[in-house]
């Protein structure tokens, strides 16, 4: 992967932020290194359905709101769609689609037999009560029910959207079709058919991408220095991970701003914080100004675990990690993305190494339509199988065609989507 030859993804002349330009122009570069014709590449280009929604819900007050969403379904040559819904006041169109053509990308990049889903609704969640997202959650789902179904569309959690928002939504599925369907969603509770592991499986897969990567640079993880940038359920429990792998948690960010201590963050007090008041409000810790900062510290691992577009062409440069691991969906311009490779900085490309949550959802809904449940131990360990298993896949054919992980990680993405679709006789 030395930066000798460069075939990352080029940049755009004019840096676009707008994601779903963002993975066209990801998937035409791929595609074309990997030998797949532009009539094909053109089929992947564009997502196979894209609902609208809007729904009314009544507030506590006993107003009436109308919410809107969407659920984009990329490819299902592979197996029905899957992905997250976000709950996000910036959630448009263009972002849910890029964010269906991800996970199709993801999935066939750690071989589940699945397509690229994702769905999205335009709100805080912080700015309603318990109550009120629940009837949200209830209304979405009720909008998306004729396109979804365990053998069609299946969602899971993704920003500001928890295990408890599966639950209703299982529920209100369920209720529609007169069934108990726990597949239909997976991040479930676990007493309604979530899977063991499943909290934890975006952060601890990502942290198996980052052991690999640390033994490839010939790295130990104990004493590595990590910068995080948000601190939900991927970014935060990252952080408990990396630090019993040993590593030191010097920053972490969240919506609010970040904190940074040289010397490594008491974790146990920042997340009481969390919980209980801010981040901000650790006395042990510096509050940084601009809290964007905390992407150009000087650490040996940086992890965006937050949202899109956070490198980019204008701060790329002032990357100082050795890696950077993207529990995100889409951190990284392609821009960025071919300045981090020049500066010889390893990229986890979010394709691979956040795929952890859509491997344990899989075993999830596995165990949903077996109606049999496997233990913790059973669940980590076949992550692990398969993120070491994929991470080694993608670091071969970036050797092979001396390139960067992402673009390797979409060639055999890719290659694979199109024999599917192939041998379905769609071309
Ligand atoms: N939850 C999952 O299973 C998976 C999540 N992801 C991706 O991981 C990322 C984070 O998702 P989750 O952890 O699930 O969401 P979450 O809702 O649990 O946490 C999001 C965190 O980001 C913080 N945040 C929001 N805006 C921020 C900003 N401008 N700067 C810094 N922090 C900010 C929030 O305060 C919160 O701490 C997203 O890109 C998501 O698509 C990827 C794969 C699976
Ligand atoms: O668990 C899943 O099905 C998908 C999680 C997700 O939205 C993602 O990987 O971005």
């Amino acid at each position: 992967m030395s930066s000798s030859t460069v075939t990352s993804v080029p940049s755009m002349e004019k840096e676009s932020l707008n994601p779903y330009e963002i993975v066209q122009t990801q998937i035409d570069h791929a595609g074309k290194l990997a030998g797949v014709s532009k009539d094909v590449l053109d089929i992947l280009k564009k997502p196979k359905r894209v609902l609208y929604v809007s729904f009314p819900v009544k507030m506590d007050d006993g107003s009436i709101r109308v919410f809107e969403g969407y659920r984009a379904q990329h490819n299902d040559a592979m197996g029905p769609t899957k992905g997250g819904i976000r709950f996000h006041p910036d959630v448009n169109m263009d972002e849910v689609k890029a964010l269906a053509m991800w996970m199709s990308f993801k999935c066939s990049v750690v071989n589940l037999p699945y397509g690229g889903g994702k769905g999205g609704v335009v709100c805080d969640p912080h700015d309603f009560s318990k109550a009120e997202v629940q009837r949200i959650s209830r209304g979405f789902m009720e909008a998306i029910a004729d396109i979804v179904g365990p053998e069609k569309d299946i969602p899971a959690p993704d920003v500001y959207t928890n295990a408890q928002v599966m639950g209703w939504m299982m529920d209100t599925f369920s209720r529609m079709k007169g069934h108990f369907s726990p597949g239909v969603i997976t991040g479930k509770p676990l007493i309604l058919g979530g899977s063991k592991g499943r909290n934890e499986a975006t952060a601890r897969g990502c942290v198996f991408t980052i052991e690999e990567a640390m033994k490839t640079l010939k790295k130990p993880m104990k004493g590595a220095t990590v910068a995080i940038q948000g601190f939900g359920n991927a970014g935060r429990i990252m952080a408990d991970l990396l630090a019993a792998e040993g590593c030191k948690i010097v920053a972490v960010s969240d919506s609010k701003g970040a904190i940074y201590q040289p010397e490594g963050l008491n974790l146990q007090q920042v997340e009481h914080l969390k919980d209980t008041a801010s981040i901000l409000e650790d006395p042990d810790s510096q509050v940084l100004d601009h809290p964007e900062d905390l992407l150009s510290l000087e650490v040996d691992i940086l992890v965006p675990a937050a949202l899109e577009n956070v490198i980019t062409r204008k701060n790329a440069n002032d990357i100082k990690a050795k890696i950077v691991a993207e529990a995100a969906n889409g951190p990284t311009t392609p821009a960025a993305d071919n300045i981090l490779f020049k500066k010889d900085i390893l990229v986890l490309p979010d394709i691979l190494a956040n795929a952890g949550g859509v491997i344990v959802s899989y075993f999830e809904w596995v165990q949903n339509l077996m109606n049999y449940y496997w233990s913790e131990e059973e669940v980590n360990g076949k992550l692990k199988d398969m993120m070491v298993h994929s991470y080694q896949e993608v670091h071969t054919m970036a050797e092979e065609h001396k390139t960067d992980l992402r673009t390797a990680a979409y060639m055999i993405s890719i290659k694979r989507i199109t024999a599917a679709m192939e041998a379905r006789g769609w071309f």
